[in-house]
């Protein structure tokens, strides 16, 4: 599933306009009937007040049609006309000729004070935000402003037609004010907005409605757009497990990392690739270490490395034999230590092609030995938080936070890695391929150990002959739902990193 912006759209509903000969009336027709269905399916209380607040462009046209259907559908509905019918042009225009001919009731805002407004407002039930649709720009201005901040104090429930009014379709940037939505009927498909920024705030429920936009054509000229991981893509990408298969089937990985301050960090992610099926996982951690892990994870293998003060020797991964591993994972725990980089250098010497994922310090160390990564044969994962991945690029956070798949793209492009940027959405960037948007996350997630769980998992896949894009689909994927399932169960303040572990196999179990 494709996610697009304003003028991806806006393009695609004039191919549909103007190549396939759907005229943009009809088109709106269907969009009002889907937001019409959207509450027939939900709301069977006929005495129910409806309130559909409607903008001027093509957005205030869907609410038009919407209301009309509703009216016929003997709904409790009024229709609020904000700015003045003198400005309705096109489709809108076609449909409030088309709401006026029927004979139907509306108030606009000249008609009416504004105290008015708000005892409508509060006395709603449901409200129908048809205010600004994927057109909205810049700093919401009047009359929407202060209607907007009516809306979110009242208990009304808000249904979004298309996007919540003051949300931006291409940035998911709210400035100062937008809808904050109970549910958002999207059309033709979801807009990168609602898995940018603020986006996630404000949409609620999403779901798309067709609206005879054809979406197959869509797909064969949008193929730059990034893809939402869903349910299916996830199914259709994990590794498949034969049964005549034994451990050598599922590979063998190693975890390094660890210092005398961070000992469970490579234990989460070693346990992580351990019950999402990996063949055999060795952990190569200082061994001062060894003691503790091996006790939490006795089913590893391990490798002691020799400590200096209170990290990893970085002369001590010589010894490791890496062509015994199928794929290496690097960085969580390591600390950041003087000279700490020589592991990396270590490391791209001593491998051949296998792939490589770099997490948590291992990032920190990356900065200065990024011609490594372009020189080596193999694929190379890098997973950044905003944090690390400013600190990569020299720049600030907010920079980071406010052009996401702009700054991955960009880094997986001119360095030949693949890009796992964390987040609330958290995105995949294939070096000149594909990108990836979860649309799933939770803040209980948002607790140290979390990402080292998520390293595991690519480290498993990859292990279980995944590609590494297979692999980092599916490992954020899982990593999110295990989180949002298991918060579900034990509150969103108390899901562990073993407990998201825990909650793979249940995730997993529901694929279809
Ligand atoms: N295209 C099609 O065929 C179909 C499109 N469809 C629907 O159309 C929607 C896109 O329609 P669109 O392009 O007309 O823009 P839309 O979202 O109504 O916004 C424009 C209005 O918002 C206003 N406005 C903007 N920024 C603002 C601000 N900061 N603060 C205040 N006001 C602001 C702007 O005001 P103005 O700048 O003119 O003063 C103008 O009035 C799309 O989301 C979907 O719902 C469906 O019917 C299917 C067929
Ligand atoms: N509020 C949140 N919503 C969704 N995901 C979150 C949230 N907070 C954290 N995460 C996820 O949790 C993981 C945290 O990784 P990271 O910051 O590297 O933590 P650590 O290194 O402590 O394990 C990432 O996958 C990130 O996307
Ligand atoms: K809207």
């Amino acid at each position: 599933m494709y996610i697009g912006g304003r003028q991806d759209l806006a393009a695609l509903d004039q191919f549909t306009i103007e190549q396939v000969g759907l005229p943009g009336a009809v088109l709106m027709e269907n969009a009002g009937s889907a937001i019409v269905s959207a509450v027939l399916s939900s709301y069977h209380d006929l005495d129910a007040r409806i309130l559909v607040l409607a903008g001027n462009g093509n957005n205030g046209g869907d609410g038009f049609v919407a209301t009309r259907k509703l009216c016929d559908h003997g709904y409790n509905v009024e229709l609020c006309l904000l700015p003045k019918e003198e400005t309705l042009k096109g489709d809108a225009l076609t449909h409030f000729l088309v709401y006026k001919n029927r004979g139907l009731p509306y108030s606009t805002m000249a008609t009416m004070d504004k105290d008015k407004l708000q005892s409508k407002i509060n006395c709603a039930t449901i409200i129908i935000d048809a205010m600004i649709g994927s057109g909205m720009q810049g700093i919401i201005k009047d009359p929407f402003r202060s209607v907007i901040e009516m809306v979110n104090e009242s208990t009304a429930y808000v249904l979004a037609v298309d996007i919540p009014s003051g949300l931006e379709a291409d940035t998911g940037l709210v400035t100062e004010l937008a809808i904050k939505a109970d549910r958002t009927v999207t059309f033709v498909m979801p807009k990168k907005g609602f898995f940018l920024q603020d986006g996630p705030m404000y949409i609620g429920e999403w779901e798309i409605a067709d609206i005879s936009v054809p979406y197959q054509l869509a797909e064969k000229s949008t193929q730059s757009l990034p893809r939402l991981i869903t349910n299916g893509d996830v199914y259709a990408q994990l590794p498949k497990r034969p049964s005549n298969s034994h451990k050598g089937t599922f590979g063998h990985g190693i975890v390094i990392g660890g210092s005398s301050s961070y000992v469970e960090a490579p234990i989460y992610s070693a346990k992580a690739a351990f019950h999402s099926g990996i063949g055999l996982v060795t952990l190569a951690v200082p061994e001062e270490n060894y003691t503790i892990s091996a006790s939490q994870l006795p089913e590893a293998l391990y490798i002691k490395l020799s400590n200096k003060e209170d990290h990893i020797s970085p002369a001590s991964l010589s010894d490791i034999s890496f062509s015994t591993y199928k794929a290496i994972a690097i960085g969580p725990g390591l600390s950041r230590f003087k000279h700490g980089g020589k592991i990396l250098e270590i490391l791209f010497s001593k491998c051949q092609d296998q792939p490589i994922i770099i997490d948590a310090d291992g990032l920190f160390y990356l900065k200065d030995y990024l011609h490594l990564v372009k020189e080596y044969k193999g694929p190379v994962i890098i997973t950044p938080h905003p944090g690390e991945m400013a600190a990569l690029l020299e720049c600030s956070v907010e920079e980071i936070e406010s052009n996401r798949l702009e700054v991955a793209k960009q880094f997986a492009k001119e360095h030949g890695v693949y890009v796992l940027l964390k987040g609330h959405r958290s995105i995949v960037e294939v070096p000149d391929g594909n990108t990836w948007v979860n649309p799933h996350g939770h803040d209980a997630l948002a607790r140290g150990g979390s990402g080292d769980v998520l390293t595991g998992l690519i480290l498993s896949f990859i292990c279980q002959h995944a590609s590494p894009e297979q692999a980092l689909v599916c490992a954020t994927f899982l990593h999110a739902r295990a989180a949002e399932v298991k918060a579900k169960k034990l509150s969103h303040y108390s899901v562990t990193p073993n407990a998201i572990i825990e909650g793979i196999p249940e995730i997993l179990n529901d694929m279809r």
